[in-house]
């Protein structure tokens, strides 16, 4: 490459997700010249790809789904879906992102590159076939999916491929059964789509709470969903209209036939091109090594926020809250800490399995005495309206204090109504002035009190 212009920037950001613009936009606010870089449409994956496309989509799956429950109860007919239609809707929320990312950018005075950078010195990048050095450099490149080493992996397809899908297909098989492969599945199975999970693992979503998985398995069993766990995945092979998957359990080789088959084993730090090791930049299999201010550990002039930093989870809410971070602390080095007392989450299943706090052993780990509130409440009011059969909870107390630890539910509610305890544990609420508080009637969080009474 010819390295004819030459461009320098206080800040170059690699990466237009919610942690790169957030960054690149307190920086521009402050007055320092900015840049910003994406090697693909500009809105990062939840806005484009990932959180917002999806839950687009379910809320169709979830409208089958509920007039299911309660036909015969004065439903008469299932709603027909156009899937066509569906698409268009959903594209009508994503198509105008990556114009008007751009646009907003580029009216704040941010320059705009569209491809990979790759560093070539502790202080520049090349980019656009020209070299650009920068003071700062944030790193904002998400997660990408991991590639799965298996003899016809070309055939695979990605959660991408699925918020595309032009028609629902007959059969689907998921790698994984994470985040992506759980909600699909669910929205899948709904719409008629004969749905296969093989796992790697003993069970699915391993981080969650393990008596609600096993409920949520069994839910997603009954919705016609087949969980094959001990599944070591060795293959793929394209058939006239399916493709086989083969794959062993317990030393046993076994094939099974679909029309999809989707990678969903993970998502990995997307650092790949960025030839981090010129600019001595470390990372290891989470990310970026940063240090509480999102510090680069091995460069102190360049951060990482998002999913690419190695402080995990990978979820939205976060990426923004780090992007908010590292953008203050190139202003002005050390001004803020990365703090996060509690992320709540929500696996979009049906129905919803949500988190927030500690787990059941990451409790017991940190308090000498845990009191476990749990139980299966599917013959309470809320689930009986709806015909649904699966709700359930386990929520965790610091016996000595009586304060929320931990709450885990799993409910058609749970990604709204987990905010309550999200609120309460982050003000650190016992159960007592849990129960002090007026809520809504009928609610599920106002369930929430029944829940942690002593049987
Ligand atoms: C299918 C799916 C569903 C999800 N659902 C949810 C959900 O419901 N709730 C939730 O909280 N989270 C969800 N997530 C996770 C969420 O999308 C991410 O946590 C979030 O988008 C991370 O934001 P970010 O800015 O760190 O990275 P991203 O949004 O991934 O942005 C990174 C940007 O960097 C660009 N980039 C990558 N490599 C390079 C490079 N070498 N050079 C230049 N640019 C590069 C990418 O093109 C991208 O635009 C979901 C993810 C997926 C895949
Ligand atoms: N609702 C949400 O907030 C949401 C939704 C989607 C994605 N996300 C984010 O994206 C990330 C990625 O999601 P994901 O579902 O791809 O990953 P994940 O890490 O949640 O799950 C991957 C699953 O694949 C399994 N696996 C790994 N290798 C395997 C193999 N070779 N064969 C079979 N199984 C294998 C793992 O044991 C695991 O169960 C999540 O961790 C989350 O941070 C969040």
């Amino acid at each position: 490459m010819k390295n004819t212009k030459k461009k320098h920037y206080d800040v170059f950001v690699i990466g237009s997700g919610i942690a790169g613009q957030t960054a690149a936009e307190i920086c521009r606010e402050h007055n320092l010249s900015v840049a910003i870089a994406d090697n693909r449409e500009f809105g990062g994956t939840c806005a484009n790809r990932g959180c917002d496309s999806k839950k687009i989509l379910l809320q169709f799956s979830h409208l089958v789904y509920q007039s299911r429950n309660l036909r015969g109860r004065g439903v008469e007919k299932l709603p027909k879906l156009n899937w066509k239609k569906v698409q268009k809707f959903k594209r009508s929320f994503s198509d105008p992102i990556p114009p008007n990312t751009e646009q907003k950018l580029k009216d704040l005075g941010i320059s705009l590159y569209h491809q990979s950078p790759n560093f070539i010195s502790k202080t520049e990048v090349e980019v656009e076939g020209k070299v650009v050095s920068a003071d700062h450099f944030i790193i904002a490149t998400g997660n990408i999916p991991r590639e799965l080493d298996i003899e016809g992996k070309e055939f695979l397809k990605l959660s991408e491929d699925v918020l595309n899908f032009k028609k629902i297909p007959k059969s689907i098989t998921f790698i994984g059964s994470g985040y992506i492969a759980m909600e699909f599945a669910c929205m899948l199975a709904t719409l008629g789509c004969k749905v296969t999970i093989l796992e790697r693992d003993k069970t699915s979503l391993a981080k969650f709470d393990d008596y609600l998985v096993k409920k949520l398995i069994t839910k997603m069993e009954n919705l016609g969903v087949a969980f094959i766990f001990n599944a070591d995945v060795t293959g793929i092979q394209k058939l006239k209209k399916n493709l086989k998957v083969s794959y062993s359990v317990d030393g046993k080789s076994k094939t099974h036939k679909s029309r999809k088959v989707i990678n969903a084993t993970g998502r990995v730090p997307a650092i790949e091109t960025l030839d981090l090791e010129k600019a001595g930049i470390e990372a290891d299999k989470d990310g970026i090594v940063v240090n509480d201010h999102l510090q680069s550990k091995s460069h102190p002039k360049v951060y990482a926020c998002g999913d690419v930093s190695n402080k995990s989870p990978s979820l939205t809410p976060l990426s923004g809250l780090q992007g908010y971070i590292v953008g203050n602390n190139v202003v002005k080095e050390k001004s803020k800490t990365l703090d996060v007392p509690c992320v709540p989450s929500t696996v979009f299943t049906t129905p919803n399995l949500s988190s927030v706090g500690y787990g059941e052993e990451e409790a017991k780990a940190r308090y000498k005495s845990v009191k476990i509130y749990q139980g299966d409440c599917s013959n309470w009011f809320n689930a009986k309206k709806e015909n649904e059969d699966t709700y359930a909870y386990t929520i965790l107390v610091n016996e000595r204090t009586d304060e929320i630890v931990g709450a885990h539910i799993l409910s058609s509610k749970a990604n709204e109504s987990i905010n309550v305890f999200a609120t309460a544990i982050y003000n650190k609420m016992t159960v007592k002035e849990f129960k002090r508080m007026m809520l809504t009637y009928p609610s599920y969080s106002m369930d929430f009190k029944k829940m942690m009474e002593n049987k």
